[in-house]
């Protein structure tokens, strides 16, 4: 590591075209400000995003372009005005790293909604540079985007809480969801979705899980906990649970129907979208109006719920189910995510890679 006078050297895995094929790049991080957080990556959880990002399917993507939003590591330098931060702290960083602080999203604590809103990977931060993510030896990151891991959680555990954790704890809180008793359903039984059903059952939910094939159902209710499994195409059990579900966290990546799932709501549900889809989806307004449901979408959550998120998990004993990849393994991992054959969340070991290789 360099010293707080230069820049720092780091070797990440980037994309360099749509092809989404990572490897070894490196590239400089900017010298460490008042208020920067240098990490040493220790771990960085796979999200589909970064599969979304790497391919180009939101054409916005820039090359090249290390991924990874899942970030956890060491602290090891902190600028003069950080006080919350001391080097050798495990920490962790998500998916922004930036944004205005003068807008109303910022003055309320939903700086994930600020609309100068900087990504930590796939964006230019206000030094004019390309930010460069998790999939790599070190960050930097300003304080106010780094959260404390607590002692409780394992740190490669506790990488995909940065993303997917926060992603489902925001909505059940923002919505007011987070009561016991309240009967939801999870849609996508991935990297989100697994963490949905973990959540929502430590909140004292009744869940059920509506997936695209009947492979995930022993898991689903014998490992994750889930009351009731639903295979989305079976018209029988779709029918059966029809006005049944208080909400439904929808993390499909792709297009799909809307309606069968608004007719599993309750009147007075919700539908929350967090899967990225670059097409419209469409449903027939009665469905929504005849029961006064909602569709709403949902983006990650703020710093203050993610901290919030992880004392929950800590507290709850609420762990991921991963699968550790070294970095020289990180594109079979991506297309094994994108072919759904992941129990249910790729995290890259960064610190034990050799990312020269
Ligand atoms: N809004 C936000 O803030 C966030 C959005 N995201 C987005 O959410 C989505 C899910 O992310 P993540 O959980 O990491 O992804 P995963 O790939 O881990 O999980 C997605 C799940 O969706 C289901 N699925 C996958 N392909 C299909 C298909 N062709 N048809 C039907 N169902 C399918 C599978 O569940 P099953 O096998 O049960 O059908 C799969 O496990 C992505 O689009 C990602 O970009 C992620 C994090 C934050
Ligand atoms: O995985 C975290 C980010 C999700 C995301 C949500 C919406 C959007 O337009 C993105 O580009 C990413
Ligand atoms: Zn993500
Ligand atoms: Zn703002």
């Amino acid at each position: 590591m360099g010293s707080l006078a230069s820049e720092r050297k780091v070797t990440g895995w980037a994309a360099r075209d749509p092809s989404g094929i990572l490897s070894p790049f490196t590239y400089t991080l900017r010298t460490t400000g008042p208020e920067d957080v240098v990490i040493k990556v220790k771990y960085c959880g796979v999200c589909h995003t970064d599969i979304h990002q790497t391919k180009n399917h939101l054409g916005m993507s820039n090359y090249p372009m290390v991924p990874g939003h899942e970030v956890v590591g060491e602290v090891v330098e902190v600028g003069s005005a950080v006080r919350q931060f001391k080097v050798g702290e495990t920490v962790g960083a998500g998916v922004i790293v930036g944004c205005c602080r003068e807008c109303g999203s910022c003055k309320s604590g939903d700086e994930q909604y600020c609309g100068k809103k900087i990504w930590s990977y796939n964006d230019v931060y206000t030094d004019g540079k390309p930010t460069q993510g998790g999939f790599a030896s070190a960050m930097i990151v300003d304080q106010k985007f780094v959260v404390k891991i607590p002692a409780g959680l394992a740190p490669e555990q506790a990488a995909p809480l940065l993303c997917a954790g926060v992603t489902v704890y925001s909505p059940l809180k923002h919505f007011g969801l987070m009561q016991g008793g309240l009967r939801g359903g999870i849609m996508g039984l991935g990297g989100v979705g697994h963490m949905g059903v973990k959540i929502a059952k430590a909140m004292g939910h009744h869940v059920t899980v509506i997936s695209s094939s009947d492979k995930k159902r022993a898991e689903a209710t014998d490992h994750l906990g889930a009351d009731a499994y639903i295979v989305s195409s079976d018209g029988a059990q779709m029918g059966a649970a029809a006005d049944s579900l208080d909400y439904i966290i929808d993390t499909v990546p792709v297009f799909h129907p809307l309606e069968p799932y608004l007719s599993l709501l309750k009147v007075n549900g919700k539908l929350i979208l967090m899967g990225v889809i670059n097409q419209p989806l469409q449903f027939v307004t009665p469905l929504v109006m005849l029961g006064r449901k909602t569709i709403t979408g949902t983006f990650i959550g703020s710093m203050e719920e993610t901290h919030e998120m992880l004392q929950f998990c800590e507290k709850k004993g609420l762990t991921s189910m991963i699968e550790i990849v070294k970095m020289d393994q990180v594109n079979e991992a991506l297309e094994r995510l994108e072919r759904n054959d992941v129990r249910y969340r790729f995290v890259v070991d960064v610190a034990n890679s050799n990312l020269d290789a």
